[in-house]
């Protein structure tokens, strides 16, 4: 949501396979979250904008903001991310949080991760003049999703999972270019949607692509690099902000 994008043309959608009221309470935290992180991570620049890829890496020093600013959103991801844990370790969300959205509602005592009903929740609608960050500006829609599972039928993992997306998707936002991100994934610069744009928009090659796929790259690299992962052209010139 924090990409460098017009919050008009992004559109987000996340595909919960595991169909969990636990996934749909952690992704109304965040829209709630977002309305002071997107104007924060703006104001100051601020990379990785997965807050917590950022807070795991920074001590607070280096930024422009002030300490005091720094360490408001800092309490606020972690009591945030606190209440998720908590909801969580004890497998329920609190009861007074049912009231405040009515996507809650979805979910009932039958309701497992093979055996439901498809649930789609538009969680923040990118149209409504109302949804706007803390500072007034837009921001991008935001849906949450989990397709229809029964056990007689095969769910095809990813490719099911996308396929269902881009069905959903062309209702709501009917976007023309996707972009998947693997949920044990985050986006490592805010630039990445305009750098991943440049091969469709390109004035030569564009009209034949439809489809880019960045190379496969591992965390954790060990000393002798046996997977020959560091992909130094790749990372640091060709596709930096990839
Ligand atoms: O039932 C499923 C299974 C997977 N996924 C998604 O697909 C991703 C990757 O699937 P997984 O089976 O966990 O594969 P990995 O080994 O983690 O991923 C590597 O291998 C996959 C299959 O080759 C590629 O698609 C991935 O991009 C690549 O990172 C996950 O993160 C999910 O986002 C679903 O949505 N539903
Ligand atoms: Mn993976």
């Amino acid at each position: 949501m924090a990409y460098n994008y017009p919050p008009e043309k992004l559109s987000v959608y996340l595909s919960d396979d595991g169909g969990s009221i636990l996934t749909f309470y952690g992704m109304w935290e965040a829209s709630l979250f977002a309305k002071h992180w997107l104007p924060f991570c703006k104001r100051y620049n601020i990379e990785p904008r997965s807050p917590a890829a950022y807070f795991s890496e920074s001590d607070g020093h280096q930024e422009l903001c002030t300490p005091k600013e720094w360490s408001l959103i800092k309490d606020m991801f972690d009591e945030m991310t606190e209440r998720i844990d908590t909801a969580v370790m004890s497998g329920k969300i609190p009861e007074e949080i049912n009231a405040k959205h009515k996507g809650f509602y979805e979910w009932n005592q039958e309701i497992t991760s093979k055996n439901h009903q498809p649930i789609v929740q538009i969680l923040i609608d990118g149209k409504d003049q109302n949804a706007v960050d803390n500072e007034g500006n837009a921001l991008p829609t935001l849906v949450y999703m989990a397709r229809e599972k029964r056990p007689q039928h095969h769910h095809n993992f990813k490719a099911g999972a996308m396929n269902a997306l881009i069905r959903v998707s062309s209702v709501i936002s009917n976007s023309p270019i996707i972009m998947n991100v693997d949920c044990d994934m985050y986006s490592n610069n805010n630039d990445a949607v305009r750098d991943a744009l440049c091969f469709f928009l390109d004035e030569e090659m564009g009209h034949k692509i439809g489809f880019v796929q960045y190379p496969q790259n591992y965390n954790n690299l060990s000393k002798n690099d046996i997977y020959g992962n560091s992909l130094h052209v790749i990372n640091e010139v060709s596709s930096a902000k990839l």
